[in-house]
């Protein structure tokens, strides 16, 4: 599945501009992870390709289907392939592994279809050889919150295989890992993507795992691209600015919260 995203803004109701003229395209099967300081608009970026945040200008289309316009039955449509990875696992803790795996079918069977009780043979048979592909079929009975948190993962990407996505939306997948089970699940995550021909987009924070798993990466600072490339194309000076303090943005910040005080300072002395 491909995606492209054509001059992009999203401005929450507040008045946070967060996106501006974000520009690009992602050819069906590549690997892309966005990189950038806490707050750039990563996070929102994903939100707005997955249909969780109402786009303010521009368009997101995926496969050929307009985020920003399309009809509901083919919104949902497309989210039936969409397939995500968050940090917190978004699981059913208090069901079982298998349950959880078998809610991938939601978007194309329904409840009843993706419920174990009412749920075909084929289907719970399909469920069991996901999460025989993750290494978790002897778990399948297990409570989903005894799990550990990179079985957890594992849990989430065998629901992500159960619903045959064709594209993957992760959000910081191993941020609350720790470093060897993070290499664990970017290994089965990626090799997954790769056996089948997936498009992956996701956020990191961790550059060494970008440039060890992305084919491409793009760079946010302040809402903008100003980073995209292989990742043998691009320095190690030129990531590490992404980090680096947006001045314009920290001025800007630091003039309003002087304002703020000097208000608070004038009503104080009005009372
Ligand atoms: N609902 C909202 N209303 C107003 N501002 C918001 C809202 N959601 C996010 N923001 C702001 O948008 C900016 C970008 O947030 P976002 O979560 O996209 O950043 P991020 O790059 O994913 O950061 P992190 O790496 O810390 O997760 C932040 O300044 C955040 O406070």
């Amino acid at each position: 599945m491909d995606v492209s995203v054509r001059q992009l803004a999203k401005t929450f109701p507040d008045g946070t501009r967060v996106l501006e003229a974000v520009d690009f395209s992602i050819a069906s099967g590549e690997g892309v992870v966005l990189l950038g300081a806490n707050g750039c608009g990563k996070s929102t970026l994903l939100r707005c390709m997955l249909g969780l945040e109402k786009i303010t200008a521009g368009d997101i289309v995926i496969d050929d289907v307009s985020i920003g316009h399309a009809r509901r039955s083919d919104l949902r449509r497309l989210r039936s392939r969409v397939g995500s990875v968050f940090q917190q696992f978004n699981l059913v803790g208090n069901l079982s592994v298998h349950q959880n795996v078998m809610f991938g079918r939601l978007g194309t069977h329904g409840l009843m279809g993706a419920l174990s009780l009412t749920a075909s043979t084929e289907t719970r048979d399909k469920a069991m050889h996901c999460l025989d592909r993750v290494g978790l079929a002897h778990l399948a009975k297990r409570r989903t919150d005894t799990l550990s948190g990179g079985q957890q993962q594992r849990v989430a990407i065998a629901r992500m295989l159960m619903q045959e996505a064709g594209i993957v939306f992760a959000d910081e997948p191993v941020a609350s890992l720790d470093p060897r089970a993070g290499r664990e699940v970017m290994d089965l995550l990626f090799d997954i993507v790769r056996e089948r021909g997936l498009t992956v987009v996701c956020v990191l924070h961790q550059i060494d795992l970008a440039r060890a798993y992305a084919n491409r990466i793009i760079g946010l600072k302040s809402g903008r691209i100003v980073v995209d490339g292989a990742p043998n194309d691009l320095t190690d000076d030129a990531i590490a600015d992404l980090y680096e303090a947006d001045r314009t943005r920290a001025e800007k910040e630091s003039k309003e919260a002087e304002d703020a005080r000097s208000n608070l300072r004038r009503s104080a002395a009005s009372f």
